[in-house]
């Protein structure tokens, strides 16, 4: 992963040419790690403004002969944008929202504002020339992957940004083309519009307007419902930008929060349940930020914008109850309610919904009969076809079930499948597994998110429409129906049948995997069902309370692909 991330890092930031300053090249070891020496050549460029460095210009021809097993190299993110004395958006927020997104952040500061809850009460441009200058000390010393921009106040601090830009490429433009703040007042005039259209635009990976800004960019079009913010994304996208997200936090009567992301080809309705609370102030600048940090880390754009959403959405909820200032609109808490976080900053495989199609579930008890290890069990589970697994161990010493778990997501990972526990929210984060599966009377699962962050899975089992609803309220990824049949594994179960299956499935805005009693026998049946949000089903004792687990997996597997089900 890690490799593709900077190759293509390399290859985006000019072409054919990757740029490295003599300190990166030489003291910071690259020239070991990316075998210079194979390049085909090496062109050394001397760039007399900046102390007097020069630039190590690498050939890299197809990138096949780059090799960087033993990178380290810290994501980066520099922000362009300016100063919110009460620190809610702009800088501040940058700051802050890449920090708590674990991606290093550096700053050119292009305005002080004297803001505040109330409103901005004054603006202080900072004169162009030194805008350029700090451009020029960061990219010309640090290896940026990454520039966000916020406030740009005048025609000349754009142009400049453009110029320094050109000389110094990137790995991608997040523009969030701020223009006036949710109190109304002006951060940009529409003197800044030709220029920002003409030259900046272009440029942009992804630009970030909210419904107002995505207007004055369209020539004042009016933008009231969904189906608008996408005709605003295509004309927009028209415009130059590789990738278009309109964003609704300001769609009038929607219970949801609802972004429109195009790239050219497709549309992507991102929702996410609308957050009621006051403290909503540098939204729009701690979404971009958080997209600029994933695309740092390496995530291609469209999981980039939903894990930054994600990052927000529960960011909001956990700083509901924060009393900061007087005014309409307080500011949110990025890191000290959700300090608690899994700490690890290492890059997981983003929450696919065909995951679900054959969803392993073990069962301690059943490995016991069997005499088998949990980790031979998710093995053969694997070899079988299982495309996801959860852990269900209700007998383990805690200890040994951590262990256990870790060997596990270790066979997992090789093979590319996410791994989750059941109800263990603490063995989940100890063991940094991808996620968790929590029932209706195990730890909620907007509880879950806060202690999990926003790129783990989380999974709720529902039997009815109304948990279904709660489920994603909750910011769940999924939600398991059942028991379909009546089942052994679990006891005092209620049987909601197909009906009831199709019932929470029809109901449901997430994906749904079904279970209860599932097997080779009637899968079938479960798939035929046809709801388009079905990926699949879960089984327990089905492959595990069998001799050969990896046989009993293969025949579901079968069973499973003569289906429809996974293929919407
Ligand atoms: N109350 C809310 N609950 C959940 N998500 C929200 C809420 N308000 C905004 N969002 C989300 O936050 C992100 C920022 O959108 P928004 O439209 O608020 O940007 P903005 O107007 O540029 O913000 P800013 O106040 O920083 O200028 C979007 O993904 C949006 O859907
Ligand atoms: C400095 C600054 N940048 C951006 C915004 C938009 O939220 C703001 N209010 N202040
Ligand atoms: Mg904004």
């Amino acid at each position: 992963m890690a490799s593709a991330t900077f190759l293509s890092t390399l290859s985006l930031a000019n072409k054919n040419y990757l740029l490295l300053t003599p300190t990166h090249a030489y003291a910071k070891g690259y020239t070991n790690n990316f075998r210079v020496s194979n390049l085909p050549s090496i062109v050394v460029r001397k760039e007399g403004s900046v102390r007097s460095q020069g630039f190590v210009a690498m050939q890299e021809k197809g990138g096949s002969t780059l090799s960087d097993d033993s990178r380290t190299k810290t994501p980066h993110v520099l922000t362009v944008a300016g100063s919110d004395s009460g620190a809610g958006a702009g800088i501040q927020a940058d700051l802050k929202a890449c920090a708590a997104r674990r991606v290093y952040c550096s700053t050119v500061i292009t305005a002080l504002t004297a803001q505040n809850t109330v409103g901005v009460q004054g603006v202080s441009n900072v004169p162009e020339d030194f805008v350029a200058q700090q451009l020029k000390s960061v990219l010309s010393d640090m290896q940026v992957d990454v520039v966000k921009t916020g406030m740009l106040p005048s025609v000349g601090i754009v142009k400049t940004l453009c110029k320094t830009l050109r000389e110094f490429p990137v790995h991608a433009l997040v523009v969030d083309p701020v223009m006036v703040s949710t109190s109304g007042d002006v951060l940009a005039g529409p003197s800044i519009l030709s220029t920002f259209l003409e030259e900046l635009l272009p440029m942009a990976d992804i630009i970030t307007p909210n419904l107002k800004e995505a207007s004055a960019l369209l020539n004042g079009m009016q933008l009231e419902t969904v189906d608008d913010m996408r005709s605003a994304a295509r004309l927009l996208h028209n415009m130059g930008p590789k990738n278009v997200l309109v964003k609704g936090g300001d769609l009038p009567d929607s219970s949801d929060a609802v972004d429109i992301l195009y790239n050219g080809h497709n549309f992507y309705e991102l929702r996410s349940p609308r957050i009621r609370t006051r403290n909503s102030h540098g939204t729009g600048c701690s979404l971009a930020s958080s997209i600029a940090a994933e695309v740092a880390k390496g995530y291609p754009m469209l999981s980039a914008v939903k894990v930054a959403k994600r990052f927000v959405e529960t960011a909001l909820d956990y700083s509901k109850e924060i009393d900061i200032g007087n005014g309409p609109q307080g500011p949110f808490d990025h890191l000290l309610r959700l300090k608690s976080h899994s700490q690890a900053c290492h890059r997981q495989q983003p929450f696919d919904p065909s995951d679900l199609f054959l969803y392993a579930v073990t069962d301690s008890r059943m490995n016991k009969r069997w005499g088998r290890s949990i980790i031979d069990a998710v093995k053969a589970a694997i070899d079988g076809g299982a495309t996801i697994i959860q852990l269900r161990e209700k007998d383990a010493e805690t200890k040994d079930f951590m262990e256990s778990a870790k060997a596990c997501l270790r066979i997992c990972h090789l093979h590319g499948v996410p791994l989750l526990i059941n109800d263990r929210v603490d063995v989940a984060i100890a063991c940094d597994a991808d996620g968790v599966h929590v029932g209706q009377s195990d730890m909620p699962a907007r509880v879950a998110r806060t202690l999990l962050g926003p790129e783990k899975i989380i999974g709720v089992s529902c039997k009815t429409p109304e948990q279904a609803e709660q489920a994603w309220v909750d910011g769940a990824d999924y939600i398991g129906c059942g028991g379909v049949y009546p089942t052994n594994t679990k006891e005092n179960n209620i049987t909601v049948g197909l009906n009831g299956l199709k019932t929470v499935c029809m109901a449901s805005k997430l994906p749904v995997v079904a279970i209860g009693g599932i097997g080779v026998s009637n899968a079938r049946a479960v798939m035929e069902i046809c709801a388009s949000n079905l990926k699949g089903v879960a089984v327990v004792s089905a492959l595990f309370d069998r001799e050969c687990v990896q046989t009993e997996t293969r025949k579901l597997h079968e069973v499973l692909l003569g289906s429809n089900i996974g293929s919407t």
